[in-house]
């Protein structure tokens, strides 16, 4: 807590420049937050949900947690607050009149929402964004209206599942907070957990008999999973690499939204084609029985990503494989993919590890304007250099009269260098062009295999600060995974440079990473919502904003497409 007065100040120069040096990175953090969710600091005016569920598992759980709590603060003038995992109030304990009157004034009352994107830096939204002990005091807050506030929230987690399950909160007038607070709301979220987990212990009986019946019956690898518990027999244990387990995670929530059995076929990391017959297993969980159907190609190895590409998400070590198999076999590649999602960097590492002593060419076809003769001379000397890369790179910028000259270059046979095309945008390439590529391949945007920047972000920090101890803190890592990086890893290597900047040494706090960082969704987005706000954001853009049109186009109703964009941020995105 920093002296008030010198807060009220910082909080000032924040409001009038953006710079506030004189206070916690977390408020700092918190207040860029709140800025880009375009928070009013003038005024409160949050969601009222009237509709709310206020017998919820948690509000059960945390029930003889509260009365217990409420008979301690009587007469400290404290109020005990329950949020959900939104921050929509769930449960509020006070006995002070004062105080209660003081809480309805600023709707910190059950239904209201105490997210920060609605009322910007508060305790129990601040909670959420950060995911721990999160104590607010009261110039702090980002509105008018709470300055005269304290409070202090703790997130409360399933214990099986690891979920954020709701906030427990205290809040009090400025002049009665107490410095114990942070350690009191630490301390009641962990009661509250403990409850939460004696239901959870059934739904892991429930999952271990489910798995036990299935094994009995079938010979094949089954792979079981509720929250984060994973049950897998032997055979399973034998096919499926780590990174499997993220993707049949995925599968299973994404079949079984409509409860039902269903069966598909996969691709796992290390090339097997199998099929999966998935069903719903009781307490919530899911249990798969999984049939090889066809086996890892020959040639197509399953060796971890080459030095200087990290990642290990099922979609980058398919890239990678792909990309190595062609390069053994010289087979001819095609690369589509966003800007920065790393097509030329997957093919240079695979260059260095394979074929290091060979020449390594890149040519940029945007470059192939004018006088043509001096770029068409140096990739005829290329593409003859024994095991030699020619990366062809954006090959939809070419400038459409080139591309007659191109081709002819890439026509006999005695060329001896592998050759890697690579293609940004939607624009298609001329037949005569496409044809010299055996296979082409899609590598996915960052926000689709979001995992990766857990790997990504240590090896941008060795690129970047090469001889200096220096590591990214779990919540600055918490804010990266919430971006959506249109940039892909193009934009993040920015990102990580601009953090090394502002912090030479030590840890990178989320305060040291730039304002376009901090444009997050408020969770992080498993790989198929990512998809889905793809597909959701396309869609109104092609609707030029109408959200009803946009629904339409989509086949969904209006109220989930207004869901939809507010749990995705997408009307936050337009603002930015
Ligand atoms: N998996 C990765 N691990 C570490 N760095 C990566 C990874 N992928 C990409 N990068 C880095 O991100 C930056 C952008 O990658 P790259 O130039 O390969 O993207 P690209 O897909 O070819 O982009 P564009 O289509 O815009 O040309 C480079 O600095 C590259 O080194």
């Amino acid at each position: 807590m920093g002296d008030e007065f010198t807060v009220a100040r910082a909080r000032e120069s924040f409001l009038a420049s953006d710079r506030a040096p004189q206070v916690r990175e977390e408020i700092l953090a918190s207040w860029k937050r709140s800025r880009f969710w375009g928070v009013a600091p003038d005024d409160l005016d949050m969601p009222y949900r009237p509709d709310l569920d206020f017998d919820t598992r948690l509000v059960r759980a945390a029930r003889p947690v509260l009365d217990r709590l409420q008979r301690q603060l009587t007469g400290t003038n404290t109020s005990v607050i329950l949020t959900d995992a939104h921050g929509l109030v769930l449960d509020r304990r006070v006995d002070d009149n004062g105080l209660e009157r003081r809480l309805d004034e600023i709707s910190l009352a059950p239904g209201f929402s105490y997210a920060e994107e609605h009322v910007g830096t508060n305790g129990i939204g601040t909670a959420i964004e950060q995911g721990q002990v999160s104590c607010v005091f009261g110039a702090e807050h980002f509105t008018d209206r709470l300055q005269l506030m304290s409070c202090a929230g703790a997130p409360i987690r399933d214990p099986l599942s690891g979920r954020l399950e709701g906030i427990i909160d205290l809040t009090t007038r400025s002049d009665h907070a107490n410095p114990l607070m942070p350690a009191l709301v630490q301390e009641t979220a962990t009661l509250i957990e403990q409850r939460l987990g004696e239901g959870g212990s059934e739904r892991e009986r429930a999952l271990l008999r489910e798995f036990m019946a299935t094994a009995r019956g079938g010979r094949g690898a089954i792979f079981s999973v509720a929250g984060d518990l994973v049950i897998v027999n032997a055979a399973a244990a034998r096919l499926l690499a780590p990174s499997d387990h993220q993707l049949l995670r995925e599968r299973a929530d994404e079949l079984l939204a409509g409860s039902r059995d269903v069966s598909e076929e996969i691709l796992l990391s290390q090339g097997h084609t199998v099929r999966l017959r998935c069903r719903p297993a009781m307490g919530g969980g899911a249990v798969m029985e999984i049939h090889v159907v066809g086996d890892a190609p020959a040639g197509r190895p399953a060796s971890a990503p080459p030095p200087g590409v990290a990642g290990g998400s099922p979609g980058w070590t398919r890239v990678c494989q792909i990309v190595e198999a062609a390069c053994r076999s010289r087979s001819w590649l095609l690369l589509r993919g966003e800007e920065g999602v790393g097509k030329l960097a997957v093919v240079r590492a695979m260059h260095r590890r394979l074929n290091p002593a060979a020449r390594f060419a890149v040519f940029e076809a945007a470059d192939l304007r004018g006088d043509t003769a001096h770029w068409m001379g140096r990739l005829r000397s290329d593409l003859g250099a024994p095991m030699a890369t020619v990366v062809l790179r954006h090959l939809d910028r070419l400038p459409a009269e080139a591309a007659v000259e191109l081709a002819g270059l890439l026509e006999p046979a005695a060329l001896r260098a592998w050759v890697v095309g690579t293609v940004t945008g939607p624009a298609s390439l001329p037949h005569s062009l496409l044809a010299h590529f055996a296979e082409s391949l899609v590598v996915p945007p960052l926000r689709h295999r979001i995992d990766d920047v857990r790997d990504i972000v240590p090896v941008l920090l060795r690129r970047h600060a090469a001889h200096r101890r220096l590591v990214c803190s779990p919540q600055a890592m918490h804010t990266l995974l919430r971006s959506p990086w249109p940039g892909n890893v193009a934009q993040l290597d920015r990102v990580v440079q601009a953090a090394v900047a502002a912090r030479p040494t030590g840890r990178i706090e989320p305060g040291d990473l730039p304002d376009e960082a901090h444009t997050t969704s408020r969770h992080v987005l498993t790989p198929m919502e990512a998809i889905e706000r793809d597909a959701i954001s396309r869609a109104l853009d092609e609707s030029g904003g109408d959200k009803r049109k946009a629904a339409a186009r989509l086949g969904i109703s209006r109220a989930t497409i207004y869901r939809k964009i507010r749990a995705f941020g997408l009307e936050i995105r337009s603002r930015a």
